[in-house]
């Protein structure tokens, strides 16, 4: 059987480390994309060179050439510039706009049939241009943000409970801004949800708040800490766990920023919500029910989005008629 090829469209931080996971993993052969001259080349060829320490046989190559892309059947998109310490993800619109409309042309051109995870900020928005960009189907076109979200929000929650990780289920849905929605009521301690906890006396509605608070700062929490860019092994290690439900046909449930086309009572628009993701790429949205106050701050994230895609179209006008 043929070897998978993964393309990672943008070479920066969470580029190289997810070509090191990649391989480490033996997921598949790499192809590393960037427009900065011999960054892909040198990143692929360092982790190549790890490969007999590490007994993987991923192939590595770095281009400067969409045309290397081609047939890929994973694309990964972190192209274009993370935010600096004062900055919101919102001021990368105008700058990662015009990255996304290069992208989008070269994966119709070379890689129509791949699927396409989205992580460039900032993310709803962007992963909708580069839809409309690409032509590619939707179910193909895909955000990450709320896998990330969730890990963070599943880690400060083990913290607190001083349990394992892996015993915390907890998802965030909506946006991938201030406004996210971490959902109280669906997380769990191994099937145990939260308000039940904080009537166990584990913690306090006012703890959860913080830790609430906490997650909807996580990544520029880790901007403060490192000035000089963002977060990118937690962001590399969630879009792993996307790109490999696709390629094994896993059909795990994730929140992505996924196309709604009338589910939530949204068209139109990419936002966070749980999806099954399988060889089919997107295979179902998942409808979860909310409260009136889930709802509320859904939908309010929901706007925010809404207001960016919006300003997209201020800045591209054949955005809107795609
Ligand atoms: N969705 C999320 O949860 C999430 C998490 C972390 C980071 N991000 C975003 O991911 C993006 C990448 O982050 P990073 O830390 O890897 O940044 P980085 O600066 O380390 O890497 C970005 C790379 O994109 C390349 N690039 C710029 N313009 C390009 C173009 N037109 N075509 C191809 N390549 C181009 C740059 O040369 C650079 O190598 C940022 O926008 C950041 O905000 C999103
Ligand atoms: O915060 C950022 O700018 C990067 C990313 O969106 C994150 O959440 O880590």
């Amino acid at each position: 059987m043929a070897r998978n090829k993964i393309a990672l469209i943008g070479s920066g931080m969470i580029g190289g480390t997810l070509a090191h996971m990649i391989g480490l993993k033996d997921l598949g052969d790499v192809v590393l994309f960037d427009i900065a001259e011999g960054i892909p080349q040198g990143k692929g060829l360092d982790i190549a060179q790890s490969s007999p320490v590490d007994g993987f046989d991923s192939r590595l190559t770095g281009v400067n050439d969409y045309a290397g892309i081609e047939g890929a059947d994973v694309c990964i998109v972190t192209a274009g510039v993370p935010r600096k310490p004062g900055m919101s993800r919102d001021d990368l619109l105008g700058i990662n706009l015009k990255v996304m409309e290069q992208v989008g042309a070269g994966l119709k051109k070379y890689a129509p049939k791949a699927f396409v995870i989205c992580i460039t900020n900032p993310l709803d928005a962007m992963v909708w241009a580069l839809q409309k960009f690409s032509g590619l189907p939707t179910s193909h076109v895909v955000g990450m943000a709320g896998v990330l979200d969730s890990a963070r929000f599943r880690y400060f929650l083990a913290e607190e409970f001083k349990v394992s990780v892996e015993d915390v289920t907890a998802f965030v849905l909506g946006g991938h801004g201030d406004s996210m929605v971490p959902m109280i009521r669906y997380s769990t301690v191994a099937g145990i949800p939260l308000p039940d906890l904080v009537k166990m006396g584990w913690t306090s509605k006012e703890k959860l708040d913080q830790i609430v608070q906490r997650t909807r700062d996580g990544g520029a929490e880790i901007v403060g800490l490192l000035k000089t860019g963002s977060a990118y092994y937690a962001p590399a290690a969630s879009a792993i766990a996307m790109a490999e439900s696709y390629l094994k046909d896993k059909k795990r449930v994730l929140p992505c920023a996924a196309h709604l086309s009338g589910q939530y009572g949204v068209k139109g628009t990419y936002v966070g919500v749980p999806v099954v993701i399988g060889a089919g790429g997107v295979e179902r949205v998942i409808e979860i029910d909310l409260s009136k106050a889930e709802q509320k701050m859904f939908d309010n994230s929901v706007a925010a989005v809404q207001g960016l895609t919006e300003a997209c179209t201020k800045i591209a006008p054949h955005l809107a008629g795609k």
